[in-house]
């Protein structure tokens, strides 16, 4: 059955379309910050819900029902298809994924498994034809992690600072790496493809701990990989987001790659990717921060990206990263409907 989308805006931004309005979500929009997510975490982990189709559903849409969002996103984790290859992964509160069995060499590469997603994610594919089918108007997106960032808890075990283990690894063994590099492109390409097969409309992959490179090592260890993942994921003919932190020395090698959106942290305005010859739409890219400001401080930033993301769009509004546990679900409606109110007057007006 075919997504029963009645407003599908931020697709039609994603694929550099001009809109109406600025469509938006943000990052992390179903978790720790609502209340109601809160009291399901009393009872059950994350994998616990995420194994459940009705309550993982209920998670995706609480931010659409409370803060009017343009898109929903699957209430999972980027570890939830590493179990699937064999990966002892746990997410602990307050620290991340710790994975028990981290990888050493290539025997340890060789050791993984192969993703099969009716088998090894039937839950997720559920998830998501219950949202798709049945419960949502909106685009669904769904996600992977990158090969480089979930490497990296593959290799230190959990999360890191410096990345020492992942880059000795990756500098010192290119074999091992690269054996890594095609298992994880494979997982992310068989994930993906399940996903938009079981009804998601778009398919955002997060490359949030990429930044630790510089672009010539960029260029050598990750872009073939990331080349053959949206090579492969084009076929789905949705279109395709790449995300990441601090890689703002990244873009331009991301602006190479068979992608429609570019996800920017706040480190580098809209009109500096514009200017620095970025030519897809860009996503992004409030600095999480200002949701605990005072309104008009937060007011005014979000105009000034609404404006770049005008002059310099096409633009899809997010955070420059996720939301965080402090920030109240009050402030990210109110932002919503000013994103919404603000970007359709000033279309309006030109
Ligand atoms: C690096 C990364 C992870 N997970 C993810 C990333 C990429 C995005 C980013 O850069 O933040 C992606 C992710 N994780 C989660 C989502 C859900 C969808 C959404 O955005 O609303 C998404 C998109 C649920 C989650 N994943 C996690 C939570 C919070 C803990 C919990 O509820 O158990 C949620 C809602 C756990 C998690 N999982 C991970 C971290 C760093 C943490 C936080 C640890 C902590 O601070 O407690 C790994």
């Amino acid at each position: 059955m075919m997504p029963n989308i009645k407003n599908d805006t931020i697709l039609r931004a994603f694929r550099g379309e001009a809109t109406d309005y600025t469509p938006v979500w943000y990052m992390r929009q179903a978790g720790r910050s609502q209340k109601e997510y809160r009291e399901l975490k009393e009872k059950y982990s994350l994998f616990e819900i995420t194994h459940q189709p009705e309550l993982a559903a209920y998670v995706t849409r609480l931010p659409v029902e409370q803060y009017n969002v343009d898109a929903a996103i699957l209430y999972k984790d980027i570890m939830t298809p590493l179990p699937g290859i064999g990966v002892d992964v746990d997410i602990k509160s307050g620290i991340g994924p710790v994975i028990a069995n981290p990888i050493r060499s290539i025997q340890d590469v060789e050791k993984l498994g192969t993703l099969d997603p009716k088998r090894d994610v039937p839950y997720i594919l559920d998830t998501i034809k219950l949202l798709t089918e049945e419960q949502l108007e909106i685009p669904l997106i769904g996600f992977s992690g990158a090969p480089f960032t979930l490497a990296s808890y593959m290799i230190e075990g959990g999360p890191s600072r410096n990345y020492h283990k992942t880059k000795s690894l990756m500098y010192s063994d290119p074999a091992a790496w690269f054996a890594l590099m095609d298992k994880l492109a494979e997982v992310s390409i068989t994930y993906a493809k399940a996903q938009v097969a079981a009804g998601a409309s778009a398919i955002q992959i997060f490359d949030s701990w990429v930044g630790a490179l510089n672009a010539a090592d960029y260029r050598m260890y990750i872009k073939p990989t990331m080349e053959r993942i949206f090579n492969e994921l084009r076929e789905t003919n949705v279109p395709l987001i790449l995300f990441g932190v601090g890689a703002s020395h990244l873009i331009m090698e991301w602006n190479d790659l068979p992608v429609d959106v570019i996800g920017l942290d706040w480190r580098l305005s809209i009109k500096e990717a514009r200017d620095k010859g970025i030519t897809k739409t860009l996503q992004g890219n409030l600095d999480p921060a200002f949701l605990t400001s005072d309104w008009s401080v937060l007011e005014e930033r979000a105009k000034s990206i609404l404006d770049q993301g005008r002059e310099a769009g096409p633009h899809v509004f997010n955070l420059g990263h996720g939301v965080t546990p402090e920030i109240s679900p009050s402030v990210l409606k109110k932002l919503t409907a000013f994103i919404h109110s603000y970007s359709a007057k000033q279309n309006s007006i030109l």
